[in-house]
């Protein structure tokens, strides 16, 4: 190729997500809206997503649109019957390091940074903020790199103070400390507890190896070219201002899911689950009243115990309130129960639908769905605050416990239950949600979702971080 007709060449991003749901939904948006912009886009996946991204989505089809974007597929580095949820979903971090790193960088070198004749090398490397041998590649190879961290501003933060937070001696906080008010994390000193910081900080050794992985994973983020958040500034603007003291090329460009539909002028929904959505709830819902059903749902990660698991389901079934659940078929420990008992399978039959996934985004925006009983898994946050949809919280682990306080207490959209899994607490929860403070909470979320619409609306904020992103990659192109 001519240097004239390299010249006339788009930029070629690289996006490399880490290998779970909640990372590759958000990433894929932004694919798809750099494609929107003519951008040559290279998405690398595990072996793993891809096979169930063919098998149970419209991915392939819908990118097949764009003639500049191409998927590469890598293993990650664990075996196919790798359960890659509950405790073990903690393995991917390591397996990935030591296993995908290498080959993708092997990749890079072998396919000379996927230059073609119709493609110039790799100008950008846009990296899962938890992928440091992405940076370290691209510094080594001289490529420019943003990290994109796919949780909210309010727990990286967290994650950001954790050295502070050791050396005060906030961290280890033992028992007593669970309720204590943290000091030093800047912005939260008021309502941040112990037990609301990321579940990786409850260790009691201070050298333990995974707080110590991801506060370095955390704090190297800082020398990336620039840093990608999922989020708005209307939401989470006291914090991203704390962040952008340390890294003041901060692009918050979220809710990216509604970003992207918005830019695409179509009511489309791109699904990128790993499981088969089950879409015969949408018809039980379409029979349900308005914001009559709360909606249950953990993620992708989660796992329960089977006690966890009927304490929820009296707690559903004794709240009285119709309820559809998303069970996914991996989350029960010890696997699915044969010895139901009779009253939970009665209470189901007359007012609930239970599925094993569920087309969430849909799901939240349907006209019969009031409350959504969740995991606080950042993009089911943020799905639910664009609904409009309050949140009971039951945060498993990891951001999750940030983002469960900051529903509750800062934007007080929703109630959080961490560190309780009662029968009693659950039905009184939804009784509070769906009932008495209905309208309270109802009137808060979809305060909320007006702002996050106007963020990615031309002019908002999210609308001008991204033109701003865009052409910021562009310049990289030398
Ligand atoms: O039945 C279901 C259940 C979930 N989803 C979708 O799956 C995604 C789940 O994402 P998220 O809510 O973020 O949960 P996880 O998959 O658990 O996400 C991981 O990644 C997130 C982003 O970093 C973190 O915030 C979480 O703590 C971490 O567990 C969402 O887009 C949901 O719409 C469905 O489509 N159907
Ligand atoms: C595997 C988990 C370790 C931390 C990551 C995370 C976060 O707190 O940023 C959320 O959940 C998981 O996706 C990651």
């Amino acid at each position: 190729m001519s240097s004239e007709e390299e010249a006339k060449l788009p930029p070629h991003v690289l996006i490399f997500p880490m290998p779970i749901q909640g990372h590759l939904n958000p990433m894929l948006n932004l694919a798809q809206l750099f494609c929107l912009s003519e951008f040559h886009v290279t998405f690398i996946v595990s072996d793993f997503i891809h096979r169930r991204l063919l098998n149970h989505t419209t991915v392939p089809e819908t990118f097949a649109r764009y003639p500049g974007f191409q998927f590469r597929a890598l293993s990650d580095g664990l075996s196919d019957d790798h359960p890659r949820a509950g405790e073990k979903a903690m393995d991917i971090i390591p397996s990935v390091a030591d296993v995908m790193g290498p080959l993708f960088k092997k990749m890079m070198i072998h396919e000379d940074l996927f230059a073609s004749a119709s493609r110039r090398r790799v100008t950008c490397i846009v990296a899962d903020g938890l992928l440091g041998f992405a940076g370290d590649f691209a510094e080594k190879n001289g490529i420019p790199f943003v990290y994109f961290r796919t949780s909210g501003a309010c727990s990286f933060w967290t994650y950001y103070c954790i050295t502070e937070l050791l050396e005060a001696h906030e961290i280890p906080f033992g028992g007593n400390g669970m309720d204590q008010l943290i000091k030093s994390v800047p912005g939260m000193e008021g309502f941040l507890r112990g037990r609301d910081l990321p579940s990786f900080c409850r260790v009691n050794n201070p050298n333990d190896p995974v707080l110590h992985n991801l506060k370095d994973l955390t704090r190297q983020t800082v020398r990336a070219h620039a840093t990608i958040l999922n989020t708005f500034e209307d939401l989470e603007g006291p914090i991203t201002s704390q962040i952008r003291k340390h890294i003041p090329r901060l692009y918050t460009i979220g809710p990216l899911h509604t970003h992207l539909k918005s830019r695409l002028n179509e009511e489309m929904i791109l699904s990128s689950s790993f499981w088969a959505e089950d879409r015969n709830c949408i018809d039980w819902l379409n029979g349900q009243p308005s914001k009559s059903v709360i909606y249950v749902s953990f993620g992708s990660l989660t796992v329960v115990t089977r006690e966890q698991l009927f304490e929820f389901w009296h707690g559903l079934v004794n709240s009285g309130q119709r309820f559809l659940w998303a069970i996914r078929p991996d989350s029960i420990i010890g696997g699915e129960n044969h010895n139901i008992p009779v009253e939970l399978t009665e209470g189901t039959k007359e007012r609930g639908y239970l599925v094993g996934w569920a087309p969430q985004e849909e799901v939240l925006n349907h006209q019969a769905v009031g409350g959504f009983l969740t995991h606080s898994g950042w993009n089911s946050t943020l799905e639910s605050i664009l609904a409009g949809v309050p949140m009971i919280c039951w945060p498993y682990f990891a951001d999750q416990m940030v983002n469960s306080r900051f529903v509750s207490e800062v934007w007080k959209i929703g109630l959080d239950m961490k560190d309780t899994c009662d029968t009693l607490t659950i039905e009184n929860a939804i009784r509070e949600v769906m009932g008495v403070r209905k309208n309270e909470f109802l009137e808060r979320t979809e305060h909320m979702a007006k702002l996050a619409r106007m963020a990615i609306r031309e002019g908002g904020s999210s609308y001008c971080n991204l033109d701003d992103l865009i052409e910021f990659i562009k310049s990289l192109v030398i």
